[in-house]
């Protein structure tokens, strides 16, 4: 195995332990790493929780999310059995301060047992509301004051609007400088998202074509096939546009059209990025209803299964104006830009799972070509899939074999499962994870990135709140709104909607 500098000893406390994403992403993540051997030489995690577990069944029900969860099939129990010595529950009511006490005696166990001190890390996969609450109880620690080697990781949503994540940056900025928080934004993480970046800058090819005078239009689709899984609590106070857009789509955004940046220095990639969020184009209250479309599923079938709409999910109330659909056409004013729409959308119970980017290229300037050969004729088109197909595809016409000239529109297609194959890409997690470790900020997000971010959305969010919707406006299984299909056709596009990729 590639030999590797792992990062410093690191006492990890994940408060929420006993909570979903710890399962599903966290544990799984932190094993992949300690199979890859990227965990530090000596570590310990907790995880923090009210639910009274012993450590052997918090191990248990470990192994059942590692198994489940993992990018990796058939778990070796006894290597488990050995990451799992670094692992135990620690029982901790984050409303009882005298709690916290146990945080500080067990990085002075560890730091006593190392011989050194180690770093210690915060992560909160916790509901939004406790965030202030925890966040501020750690400030009091000693341990936590301006020591660089503790650091603080924020899960998404970082606030629930503009004013809530303002006022989370200032209180988390009153505890810890900006180098030790990490906001969290697992699509930073993915491998086809991080590759955008070296598709754009690590080639001369594409640059010079990256720009309005090549690209006619941009979309981004972040299509689910899932719908609300039971997490009614959280997303019916959420909706799309917090939920997807506001984060995961605007940082997809942000790497499509930032600048180059000079270096991969955490701060300079992270200006380029707030450079283009501090470009799009306010949107009025009285053109949300022109440039942004709203859903929410009614009673349907998906996969042969009768679905309930959202509205009589458990948990969601009863006339819920909370969307699970969002499109919205950004523009953003730069000289790279000026004039070129960004179409984006998300949805819940959509026909196919896809993310995917699409840049729609201009016409060639003049056709040669007898009118009769482009019967098929289709725009030149760069499309990153970031997932579940994971690959790049580059449309463009070709001639048909034949002895009549004819033209048809094939793809280039670069694939990482045949490239790299598939087991050997971390999970986004992964990545982040070690990211912290390191101290490596660069995939986390800035306060006024998160908070530009919100600007950009509250517009519509404000005008959709105070507005009636008619929903439910879609079934599931549909791509969606009527509505959002009239959003992109009405300017002479179309969605790409990814078939799985073949030339
Ligand atoms: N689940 C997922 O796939 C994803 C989740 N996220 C984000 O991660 C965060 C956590 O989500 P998720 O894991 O799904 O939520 P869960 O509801 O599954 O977990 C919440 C956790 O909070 C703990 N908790 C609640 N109250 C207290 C308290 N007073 N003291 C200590 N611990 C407490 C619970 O522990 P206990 O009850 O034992 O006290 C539980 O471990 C959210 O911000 C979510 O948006 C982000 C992306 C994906
Ligand atoms: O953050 C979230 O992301 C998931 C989608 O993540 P993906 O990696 O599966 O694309 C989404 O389902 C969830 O609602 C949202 O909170």
């Amino acid at each position: 195995m590639e030999q590797h500098k792992r990062p410093a000893s690191t006492v990890l406390f994940i408060f929420g332990g006993s909570g979903d994403l710890n399962l599903r992403k966290l544990t799984p993540a932190l094993y992949n790493l300690f199979l890859d051997q990227w965990m530090p030489e000596k570590f310990h995690i907790a995880g923090l929780g009210r639910t009274p577990y012993t450590d052997d069944n918090f191990h248990t029900r470990l192994l059942d999310g590692v198994t489940k969860f993992s990018r990796r099939k058939d778990v070796d129990a006894a290597k488990f059995g050995e990451f799992a010595q670094h692992v135990q529950y620690l029982h901790l009511d984050a409303e009882n301060e005298a709690d916290f006490q146990k945080i500080t005696d067990l990085v002075k166990a560890k730091g006593g047992e190392w011989g050194e001190e180690p770093n210690v890390i915060f992560y909160l996969a916790v509901a939004p509301q406790l965030v202030p609450d925890i966040a501020t109880k750690l400030g009091k620690l000693t341990l936590t004051k301006e020591k660089a080697n503790t650091r603080i990781v924020v899960e998404k949503p970082f606030g629930h609007d503009f004013k809530s994540a303002h006022e989370l940056n200032a209180l988390l900025a009153s505890m810890f400088t900006e180098e030790q928080i990490y906001r969290i934004d697992h699509y930073l993480g993915k491998e086809t998202v991080q590759n955008i970046l070296a598709l754009r800058f690590a080639n001369a090819m594409f640059e010079p074509v990256w720009n309005r005078n090549y690209i006619e239009s941009v979309q981004i689709t972040a299509a689910e096939t899932v719908g609300l899984e039971g997490r009614a609590g959280y997303y019916d106070q959420s909706g799309a546009l917090r939920d997807m857009v506001q984060n995961h789509i605007l940082q997809l955004l942000c790497m499509v059209a930032m600048e180059a940046p000079v270096s991969f220095d955490a701060n300079e990639v992270r200006n380029k990025k707030v450079d283009v969020l501090n470009a799009i184009r306010p949107i009025k209250t009285e053109d949300v209803d022109k440039v942004a479309v709203r859903g929410q599923y009614g009673p349907g079938v998906v996969k042969g299964k009768e679905v309930v709409g959202y509205r009589e999910e458990k948990g969601v109330a009863e006339k819920s104006k909370t969307m699970t659909y969002a499109a919205v056409k950004f523009f953003i004013d730069n000289w790279r830009w000026q004039g070129i729409p960004f179409y984006v959308r998300t949805g819940k119970f959509l026909k196919q799972k896809s993310t995917n980017i699409t840049l729609t290229f201009r016409e060639a300037p003049h056709f040669a070509f007898p009118p009769e050969s482009t019967k098929t004729w289709r725009p030149n088109q760069l499309t990153i899939s970031i997932q579940p197909e994971m690959d790049i595809r580059i449309r463009f016409q070709s001639k048909r074999p034949g002895q009549t000239m004819t033209l048809d529109p094939v793809n280039m297609i670069f694939n990482y499962d045949e490239a790299y194959g598939r087991d050997d890409a971390p999970e986004a997690y992964e990545t982040l994870l070690l990211d912290v470790m390191e101290g490596d900020a660069t995939l986390f997000m800035r306060a006024d990135q998160v908070e530009a971010a919100w600007k950009v959305v509250m517009p519509i969010q404000e005008h959709w709140e105070n507005t009636e919707p008619d929903f439910p406006n879609y079934t599931p299984d549909s791509w969606g709104p009527e509505a959002a299909d009239k959003l992109i056709t009405n300017d002479g596009h179309a969605w790409t909607n990814l078939s799985p990729a073949k030339a």
